[in-house]
């Protein structure tokens, strides 16, 4: 398999801070991967440095074997940023036309029109859509010239459930086709469901990387629940070691936490009053909630 992007060593200084600290990854070709981490870790600047809109302060970036700044690498590549912008008095279907002409080989109207849901606004000016439809422009947009490495930032922000599933379904056809896609969210069970690979970043480094199944089996991070007698209150939990969240629900009361172990063992010798005690191992969201709180 082929090196679709490889980052060696790179990192991102502003004003004396690193946004991205010496950060080295790998992504082969036809990898959907999942770049994940808490506001402000680095997942926008990172994609930037790919992308080649930002440089690296150090280390190297490089994209489909070339620099990022390159015509003939850009040519091979499509991006969904956060901002879609439309251009003023076009149709949705004259943009798109618009953003085919600029390739070799642009996918058909037909199907960047399907894929985006957008067939029965094909002649609504595009600055008319609504956010949700103006992000499926920006999809189809991206997906104009068939690139072959994909950015997805933050994607299904505003987007229905229909268009939703349509969108993630796209996504695993490209990635079928050979094509990679690295994309941003804050919906963890999209990002279970749809990635092959997830790369948790924190504070600029690399805190995880492996398949879903892996973050969530190579964290510690589970949830203990439990019917708590009437002594038992928020503060009293929040003293005891590797609590990450507290939910209550009537008096059932789910803790995550980063170590299930010491923390059983703390709620055992503190004589906390509990009666139907279980220990679950958390979805994605705890594994990430665990993974970021023990590298604060
Ligand atoms: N142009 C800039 N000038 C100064 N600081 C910046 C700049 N761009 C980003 N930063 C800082 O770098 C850090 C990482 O920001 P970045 O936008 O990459 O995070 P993110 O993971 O994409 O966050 P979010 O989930 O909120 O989009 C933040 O502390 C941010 O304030």
């Amino acid at each position: 398999m082929k090196t679709a992007i490889q980052l060696t060593g790179v990192s991102k200084i502003f004003k004396g801070k690193p946004a991205v600290d010496n950060l080295s990854l790998t992504i082969q070709e036809g990898t959907v991967v999942a770049l994940l981490g808490p506001n402000g870790a680095g997942k926008t600047t990172t994609v930037s440095m790919i992308l080649g809109l930002q440089q690296p302060t150090k280390g190297t970036v490089k994209l489909l074997g070339g620099d990022p700044r390159e015509q003939k690498v850009r040519n091979r590549i499509g991006a969904m940023l956060q901002d879609v912008s439309v251009i003023d008095g076009l149709k949705v279907s004259e943009s798109i036309n618009l953003f085919r002409s600029y390739y070799e080989k642009p996918l058909t109207l037909d199907y960047l029109l399907k894929v985006s849901n957008l067939e029965n606004e094909k002649d609504k000016i595009a600055s008319s859509l609504s956010g949700g439809q103006q992000r499926r422009l920006g999809f189809a947009l991206a997906l104009a010239g068939d690139p072959e490495v994909i950015f997805l930032d933050e994607p299904t922000v505003g987007m229905d459930v229909t268009s939703r599933q349509l969108f993630w379904d796209t996504v695993r056809a490209m990635a079928g086709r050979g094509r990679t896609i690295v994309l941003t969210t804050h919906y963890l069970d999209e990002a279970d469901s749809v990635a092959d690979r997830i790369v948790v970043i924190n504070n600029g480094k690399l805190i995880a990387d492996g398949t879903p199944s892996e973050i969530k089996a190579n964290t510690t991070g589970r949830i203990i629940s439990f019917i708590a007698g009437e002594s038992v209150t928020t503060e009293k939990l929040l003293a005891l070691p590797c609590v990450t969240d507290i939910e209550w629900s009537g008096r059932k009361v789910k803790l995550s936490s980063s170590n299930t172990d010491q923390l059983i063992v703390a709620l055992i010798e503190k004589r906390f009053e509990m009666r139907d005690i279980e220990i679950q191992s958390g979805g994605l969201e705890d594994a990430f909630q665990a993974l970021v709180h023990q590298t604060k």
